[in-house]
């Protein structure tokens, strides 16, 4: 902006920038990273999550200075999928979820059978298979060994199970208009249920059913809920998390954690609450989740094959066709040369 004698001229480059960053913000490739939450037993939820709802543990992170640990689970690699990052806190064995956790949405083929395993697992029902109040989508309503609700959408095949993360807020409309121009969300679908006195927004970077989606639901009446401590946030990927932060300021978000390099790991991050209170996390999406960007190495006898699982595409050419020997000095090659 340019000094001039006059405020006017200076304010129509300041409302200029403003409004590049916000059309900026509709252009940038964005996707839901993962969402984060506190857990009390880590090894007896990833035993739930993987034995009752199929998805594979994608690594763990142990940070001992910091008394905590973290696992990753999903339904596919974390550079294509959506995926769940659990928080153990050392000495931890409970939290509050709070009123205004929803639920997550996992997407299954067949309701009632996964219900009748979880079931047999001894997991907790608290609905039963049926057409959702209202609607005519097959849904049921599980509880994790911490309380956390998940939902059960009947669905066909789809690239991502793990398809929605439901908060409750208390302006439907303010967060719509939040969600669309601070995060370059679209409004994928609203729906109104005046017979059981709410209404529902998905928001999201792509079609309900091949990508993760944010189901904001409005209870008729109520315009705030206490949040607990177990549900902790979502993380997005973003191309400039400085560009992501001055949009959301210009939006009416609080930024929570100023845009910046993350000490230690090779990204930048910023943070931030919707109107609500809800935080989000943004990270470089050129952040790379595979083995040999997360210095994961391990003396595994079929080395080989246990880092391709975890390796990205862009890594994978690397390891092509090497024996176990020739992939662990790639792998040190790669990390020492990562660019
Ligand atoms: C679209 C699908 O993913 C849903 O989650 S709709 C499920 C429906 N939601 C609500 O009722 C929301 C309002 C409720 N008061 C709340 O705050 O959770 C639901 O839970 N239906 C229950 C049923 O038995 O169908
Ligand atoms: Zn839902």
């Amino acid at each position: 902006m340019g000094f001039n004698a006059t405020g006017n001229i200076a304010h129509a480059s300041t409302s200029a920038a403003q409004e590049n960053v916000l059309e900026w913000v509709k252009k940038d490739k964005r996707r839901m990273l993962h969402v984060v939450y506190r857990v009390g037993d880590l090894d007896r939820t990833i035993k739930f999550y993987t034995e009752c709802l199929g998805m594979k543990l994608l690594r763990r992170r142990d940070i001992p200075e910091e008394r905590y640990t973290n696992a990753f689970l999903g339904y596919g690699p974390e550079d294509s999928h959506f995926v769940i990052e659990l928080t153990y806190n050392y000495g931890v064995d409970k939290y509050d979820i709070g009123a205004g956790f929803g639920h997550f949405g996992i997407a299954v083929e067949d309701v009632t059978k996964t219900v009748d395993l979880i079931k047999a697992k001894g997991g907790k029902v608290t609905r039963e298979p049926g057409p959702v109040k209202g609607g005519s989508t097959v849904i049921a309503f599980i509880e994790d060994p911490d309380g956390y609700k998940f939902e059960l959408l009947e669905r066909g095949p789809t690239p991502e199970p793990l398809c929605q993360v439901m908060l409750r807020v208390g302006d439907l409309d303010r967060s719509i208009n939040f969600y669309e121009k601070a995060f370059g969300m679209e409004l994928l679908r609203k729906r109104d249920n005046p017979e059981y006195k709410y209404t529902i927004a998905m928001m999201g970077y792509g079609p309900e059913d091949k990508n993760a989606v944010l189901e904001l639901t409005y209870n008729y009446g109520v315009s705030e809920y206490d949040k607990g401590n177990g549900y902790a946030q979502i993380a997005i990927g973003t191309d400039d998390v400085y560009k992501t932060a001055e949009a959301i300021k210009l939006s009416g978000g609080k930024i929570t954690r100023e845009p910046g390099p993350l000490p230690g790991i090779n990204t930048k991050i910023t943070a931030c609450l919707d109107p609500d209170g809800w935080k989000s996390v943004w990270l470089l999406k050129s952040l790379c989740f595979c083995a040999l960007c997360l210095r994961i190495f391990t003396f595994h006898k079929k080395l080989h094959e246990h880092i391709a699982l975890l390796i990205c595409s862009r890594h994978l050419r690397v390891l092509e066709g090497k024996s176990d020997v020739e992939a662990g000095v790639c792998f040190f090659y790669v990390n020492l040369n990562r660019t």
